[in-house]
């Protein structure tokens, strides 16, 4: 199953967070689950994601949150529209971030996102996040995302106006 960022076109696609083309970037990848209505990112931080020996820095794990939440909203709201993300790329930008760090999340393993879109309305779409380690839910997030339209980033046009 090839990961929601993929399809974005290479304009869309230099995000720190989850830009395929970003080289410095965590270049994340989110699977989307129809069947579930639930998407899944996997991460493993590196030594250096240090917030204090042996726990994941918290700026590491809002931004997890943050671009996974893009794509979850790309993809349940091409699930909602009846669209092929392979055919019309969608893209999400972040207007509201929340990140409750629910238990300190240990340095070392691979940590698993499962989001879902708790609301899909025009061009905004409401995302949770679950974030665990070892199984272990250690963070929950909730974005609001708004999508841009086709031609954001080819101009340097800024989203505002619709
Ligand atoms: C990078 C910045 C964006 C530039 C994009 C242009 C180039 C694109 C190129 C490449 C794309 C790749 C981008 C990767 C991104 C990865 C993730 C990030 O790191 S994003 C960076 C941090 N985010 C921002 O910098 C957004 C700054 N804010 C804005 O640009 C606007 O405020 C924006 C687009 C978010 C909304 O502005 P409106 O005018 O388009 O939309 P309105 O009509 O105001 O709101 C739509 C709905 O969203 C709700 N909404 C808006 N802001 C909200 C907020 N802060 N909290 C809760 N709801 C909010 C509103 O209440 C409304 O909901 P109701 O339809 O009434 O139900």
């Amino acid at each position: 199953m090839k990961a929601v960022q993929l399809y974005y076109p290479p304009e869309w696609a230099h995000c720190y967070g989850c830009g395929y083309l970003n080289a410095q970037g965590l270049r994340i990848e989110t699977h989307w689950h129809p069947e579930r209505g639930e998407s899944e990112t996997r991460f493993t931080p590196k030594p250096y994601h240090t917030a204090i020996p042996g726990f994941v820095y918290g700026g590491l794990l809002a931004s997890l949150v943050d671009c996974h939440s893009t794509a979850t909203a790309a993809a349940a709201k091409a699930q909602a529209e009846g669209l092929s993300l392979e055919a019309h790329p969608l893209r999400f930008v972040t207007a509201s971030l929340k990140v409750d760090y629910l238990k300190p999340t240990p340095l070392g393993p691979e940590l698993l996102l499962v989001g879902r879109a708790r609301e899909v309305k025009g061009k905004k779409v409401v995302v949770e996040t679950e974030l665990f380690a070892e199984g272990v839910l250690t963070v929950r997030g909730e974005a609001v995302l708004v999508q841009i339209g086709e031609g954001f980033g080819r101009s340097g046009s800024a989203p505002g106006g619709g």
